[in-house]
């Protein structure tokens, strides 16, 4: 599904109705009708209920009127609230207060002075005589160009209360307002919805940050013409369960060097456990064969750690990887399908000159990870001249060193810091991903294409996942995925395993955890059809 930005939605809008000759009356209408089916199906029947809806001074207050008309018609007894006067709506907005107006729908003009808490009592008089089916926020939508402020802030306040004191469910209308569509960023504050119907495409500011404002994301289709939306050629879209498409079940007959074969790189004194995470994610993903190149001294830990994996001692440095390993390294690489290249290595010196040889030497896809990119943040005109398709990995904090900027501006705007490769530039360079962990985790692609993740959850929140997300990723390289591909995929199943065990243990499972429950998640992703060819003996004949 495609993501589309205020201005891509704005203009999607002016083309269908301009160019197409659909009523923006249609689209509003298809949209508060769709929202006012959402709701039932969510929070159950209105007949019989109040439903309070805030109004804002735009098309987003005009969606409100339409909700309000619809359950008006479904039984309930609706009740509008504006913070402006709606006299001076206009447009479609306007259109539809007229018809409110002849319907005798109640509403009233909050006066400024009426702080929020008069609001919370109204609300709660109106409560005590027909039950509250929910409240519906349609102050704001795609047309929010700075932070809410006065009576729209009073209101904003009131919803909040109502809904985390008073238990009322609250469904946003497109956005929950506050939020900006873009950037996901509160401008100054934002209604806490259980539900966001958003119309048309969802907008990347919904699952930034893992959408802590929106409740359950819906869609509605409001109209707008297929061909409309592919004519914009949107760059931006979900990561979903439509990922998984990319899983292959295995070839009868198929053999570990069928599944590729991986290069860890990774580990020093102190965090041997980084390399060996990483190899756990590479094999719990699949990767047929992993092989680990450490510093000499660390060897004997890695003869252990993982029974599954090789390991190779160097010896240029003993206790960390150096320039001197650079050969070693590179026969190593012969015969392999990609390397993983960072996990707990440091940034001494010595670590660094390697890092920038094999990053702008070394042909094989790399997935490059924690030291290795606080390394290449310190040499950022070799950032762009890497050897092979790489896919960076980098948490805010690596994001805000590789850019030379603060945590808090990677934050503010996660996709203009993830997007930071982008070029117009048609040059030969390998494919460079970029992935910005975190909630919301966001990959894009130099050609400009951009996905938002979907899995995913708090209990992630603990050392070693990212390292586990590095072998997955690498895991999927070497079976063949292309750079995009592993990344999205990789991205993708490391939530998802994540979010199976948080449906038992919502946080206390660790990075190992999350590699252990993924083989089982993969299987059930794989369809019925595959499975029979996994499952069935070879026929005899
Ligand atoms: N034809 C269309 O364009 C459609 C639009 N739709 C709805 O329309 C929305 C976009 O409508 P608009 O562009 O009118 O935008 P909004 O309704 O989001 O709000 C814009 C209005 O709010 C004011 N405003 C912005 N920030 C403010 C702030 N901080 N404090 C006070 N006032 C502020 C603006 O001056 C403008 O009057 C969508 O989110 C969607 O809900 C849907 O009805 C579908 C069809
Ligand atoms: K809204």
């Amino acid at each position: 599904m495609q993501l589309a930005s205020a201005t891509q939605m704005r203009e999607l809008d002016r083309q269908t109705i301009e160019e197409i000759g659909i009523p923006g009356m249609v689209l509003m209408e298809n949209a508060g009708r769709g929202t006012a089916d959402s709701m039932q199906q969510f929070f159950g029947p209105v007949n019989g209920k109040t439903v309070c809806i805030f109004a804002g001074p735009g098309n987003n207050g005009g969606d409100g009127l339409v909700i309000a008309r619809t359950v008006h018609g479904q039984g309930a007894v609706p009740f509008v609230f504006f913070a402006t006067d709606p006299e001076q709506l206009t447009g479609d907005a306007g259109h539809n207060f007229s018809i409110l107006k002849r319907l005798r729908i109640p509403y009233q003009v909050l006066d400024y002075k009426e702080k929020m808490l008069t609001l919370v009592d109204t609300i709660l008089t109106l409560n005590r005589m027909h039950p509250v089916h929910c409240l519906v926020d349609a102050l704001f939508g795609t047309g929010l160009e700075r932070p809410i402020s006065g009576p729209f802030l009073e209101l904003v306040k009131g919803i909040n209360i109502l809904h985390d004191h008073h238990h009322m469910p609250v469904v946003s209308a497109d956005i929950p307002s506050g939020l900006h569509s873009d950037s996901g960023t509160v401008l100054g504050e934002a209604v806490h919805a259980d539900l966001t119907v958003t119309y048309g495409l969802p907008k990347p500011g919904l699952l930034h940050h893992g959408g802590p404002h929106v409740g359950r994301l819906v869609r509605v289709d409001i109209g707008l013409p297929t061909k409309i939306i592919s004519q914009m050629q949107l760059k931006g879209s979900i990561l979903d369960s439509d990922i998984t498409a990319a899983l292959r079940p295995r070839q009868i007959g198929a053999h570990k060097g069928s599944h590729g074969h991986l290069l860890i790189l990774a580990g020093s004194t102190g965090k041997t456990g980084a390399a060996l995470l990483a190899g756990q994610g590479a094999l719990r993903s699949g990767a047929g064969l992993v092989t680990f190149a450490v510093p000499g001294n660390l060897n004997p830990i890695f003869e252990t750690g993982l029974a599954e994996a090789m390991s190779v001692p160097l010896y240029g440095s003993t206790d960390i990887f150096s320039i001197t390993d650079y050969e070693h390294i590179l026969a190593l690489s012969q015969g392999k399908d990609g390397i993983i290249l960072g996990p707990g290595i440091g940034t001494d010196i010595g670590t660094g000159q390697l890092v920038l040889r094999l990053y702008t030497e070394s042909p094989l896809p790399m997935v490059v990870d924690a030291d290795a990119l606080n390394i290449l943040a310190a040499h950022p005109q070799q950032v762009r001249q890497p050897a092979g398709p790489r896919i960076l990995t980098p948490h805010p904090g690596e994001m805000s060193r590789l850019l030379g900027t603060s945590i808090e501006q990677v934050q503010a705007d996660r996709l203009a810091a993830a997007l930071w490769l982008q070029t117009d530039s048609h040059n030969d360079l390998p494919p460079m991903i970029t992935v910005l962990k975190g909630a919301g985790t966001v990959i894009t692609s130099t050609d400009g294409y951009w996905t938002i993740n979907t899995t995913g959850n708090p209990g992630m929140g603990a050392g070693g996942m990212g390292d586990v997300l590095a072998g997955i990723i690498g895991g999927l390289l070497v079976q063949g995925h292309t750079p995009w591909q592993a990344a999205c995929l990789g991205v993708y199943l490391h939530g998802l395993a994540a979010d199976h065990l948080a449906c038992k243990q919502p946080f206390g499972y660790t990075a190992s955890d999350v590699a252990l429950a993924l083989p089982q998640r993969i299987g059930t992703l794989i369809t019925a059809s595959d499975k029979e060819i996994l499952c069935s003996p070879p026929k005899i004949s």
